[in-house]
Formats: structure tokens, sequence, C-alpha cells
């Protein structure tokens, strides 16, 4: 593998179960071999995606105590600013040159299982922008109905019934991203300076970059590859909860950022289940012998954030 393939979604919303399972067979080669590929025609107008690059800028030109109002060490539940180099990806390598934002499913503070105090599930901190949250939002579910429609693919490449991810995709945990490197390639000489080697924690993510390199993909002979920015798409990559729960037939494939020539902005979303949803690759692989013991996703989530950050760590 030397460039990751591009997968077009339309079949996917085909009426016709026969194209909705091509398109899910593509997706599948692609989840079983590379763990990395690029989504086009999925709805998405590139006004939208523009949109939500302007938002992050906007957020990220905010004074610095007006983000640290909003320090996502105030937010057991991922939510909120991180600073840079507050973020450690990969914590062999260092901290990460970057900055982020973290946006979560949007409950009000009123909401059971926020007043329950259970995990993952809080309220969002918000810039005082006129009309930011709304965009913001309207970014973040367009994300989601694609990673839905994803997951409806891999479902029928995995043998699985088309909606058996539905349940754990109603209410899910998912994290909309912004984020910020600065120009540093002149000074930073760790090749994952900008974000360590890792791989991502969820199900899928789905990522919207600008037009300045610097993303790497690591194929299975080692070697790290470009994945560059390509108009109209976006780059899909499965996590650590997909591949356990397939019992290692999808991989999770370790990724970094460069520090950047010039100043890059990307923006991810992390599609994870619901906190309570119990990832157990029997229901996935029933034939295999299982490599992984049923683990409820939160808990799952919990134990790789708490490498991640030191505040959580403490
Ligand atoms: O900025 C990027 O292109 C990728 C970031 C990433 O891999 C992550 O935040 O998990
Ligand atoms: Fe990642």
């Amino acid at each position: 593998m030397s460039s990751l393939p591009i997968i077009s979604l339309t079949g996917l919303m085909s009426d016709d179960l026969d194209q909705r399972k091509e398109t899910a067979a593509e997706l599948g080669r692609a989840c079983r071999e590379v763990g990395f590929f690029y989504v086009k025609d999925h709805g998405i107008p590139a006004s939208v995606s523009e949109g939500a690059f302007e938002l992050a800028r906007q957020l990220f030109a905010l004074p610095q105590d007006q983000k640290q109002a909003m320090s996502i060490k105030n937010s057991p539940h991922n939510r909120g600013y991180v600073a840079m180099a507050d973020e450690k990806l990969n914590p062999e390598s260092g901290a990460d040159m970057k900055e982020g934002f973290n946006i979560g499913t949007d409950f009000p503070a009123d909401h059971p299982d926020v007043l329950a105090g259970k995990p993952f599930r809080g309220v969002n901190f918000w810039p005082e922008i006129d009309g930011w949250r709304e965009r913001a939002l309207e970014y973040f579910n367009a994300c989601l109905d694609m990673g839905r429609v994803i997951h409806r693919g891999l479902s029928l490449d995995l043998g699985c019934p088309e909606d058996f991810f539905e349940p754990h995709l109603k209410e899910p945990i998912a994290t909309l991203r912004m984020l910020r490197y600065p120009a540093s390639a002149d000074q930073i000489d760790r090749q994952d300076g900008g974000a360590g080697t890792h791989t991502d924690y969820g199900n899928i993510t789905i990522l919207a970059t600008d037009k300045v390199a610097g993303l790497e993909v690591s194929n299975r002979q080692g070697e790290w590859i470009q994945a560059p920015h390509v108009p109209g798409a976006f780059v899909c990559n499965i996590g650590d909860c997909l591949m356990r729960w397939s019992n290692d037939v999808y991989v999770s494939t370790p990724h970094r950022v460069r520090p950047p020539e010039s100043e890059r902005y990307s923006i991810p979303f992390f599609l994870e289940v619901g906190p309570e949803s119990v990832v157990d690759p029997r229901d996935i692989a029933p034939d295999d012998t299982p490599k992984y013991e049923p683990i409820a996703f939160a808990d799952y989530l919990a134990s790789r954030l708490n490498a991640t950050y030191d505040h959580r760590a403490d």
C-alpha cells in the first residue's frame, strides 16, 4: 500500500441491497487491509465543512484566558479546550504541538444522564461567538449522520444485520474536535511532533483536513505514507474499539501528524458507541475464538483517555 483508497458512498444510500452490498464490500476491504480510506459522495456539501474550519479559526483566535475558561481540565466528560502541549497522543514520544477544542453529544444540563453523573454525559462549553454553537452542532450532526450510514455498510460487510450498530449509535459518545497545529516544521525535529503516533479509540473517525500536509499513516510494512488533502473527501479510519469488537477482522492503524510547514487545521469527528454498549467480539465474529473479553465502552474509553492526559491520570 502506498496510497489510501477513495470510496464513493453513493451505493450505501441506494434502495437496492445489491448496490449497498457492493459499496459495503469496498469499505470492508479497506477496513481489513488498511484501516484507512477516503470517503467521497457523502452528502456533506463543501460549504458545510469549510464553515466548520471558519468556526475553528474563530475559536482559536480568542484570547487565551477565554479559551482556558473552557478548559477540558474542568470537564470530567472530555469536553472543552486543550492547550498547546497539554496532550500526548503517544506518551512515550512527548507532548503534541497543537491546541484543540472538544464538543461532545450536546446534552442539556437537566438530561437524566447528566444529572446522574454518568460518564461522558456532560454539558458542552461554548464560546461567546454569535451563531457558533448552532453551526458547530449542524456540522456535528452531519458527521453523525454520515457515520451511521458508514456503519450500515460495515454491518453488511461483517455479516451482521444491517442495523446491528443502530442501538449503539442512538445516543453515542461522539466528539467533534477542532485542532490547530502551529507552523513548527523548522522548530521540532520529531516526526510525530504535531500528533504523536497513536491509534484512535472508538469505532470510526471522520476527519476533515485543510490543504496543509501533515497526516501520515503506517502501512503494514511499517512505512509511513502520506494522507494528503483530497478535495471534497473525508479521511475515515477504524478505531481500536471496532477492531476489538470485530475480533481484529478490521484494523486500527497507527498514524501521526508531522510538525507542519505552515499553520494547519484539522477537524476529526470521533464516533464512539454509547457508554453502556458492551463491546463483545462474540457479537460480530460468533464462530471465532474471542481475543478480547466483553467490556462496557465507557470503561474502555476512560482507560484510554487516562493515559493521554495528565489531568485525568491525576
Ligand atoms: O490532524 C490530523 O490530521 C489527525 C489528528 C488525529 O489523528 C487525531 O486527533 O486523532
Ligand atoms: Fe487519530
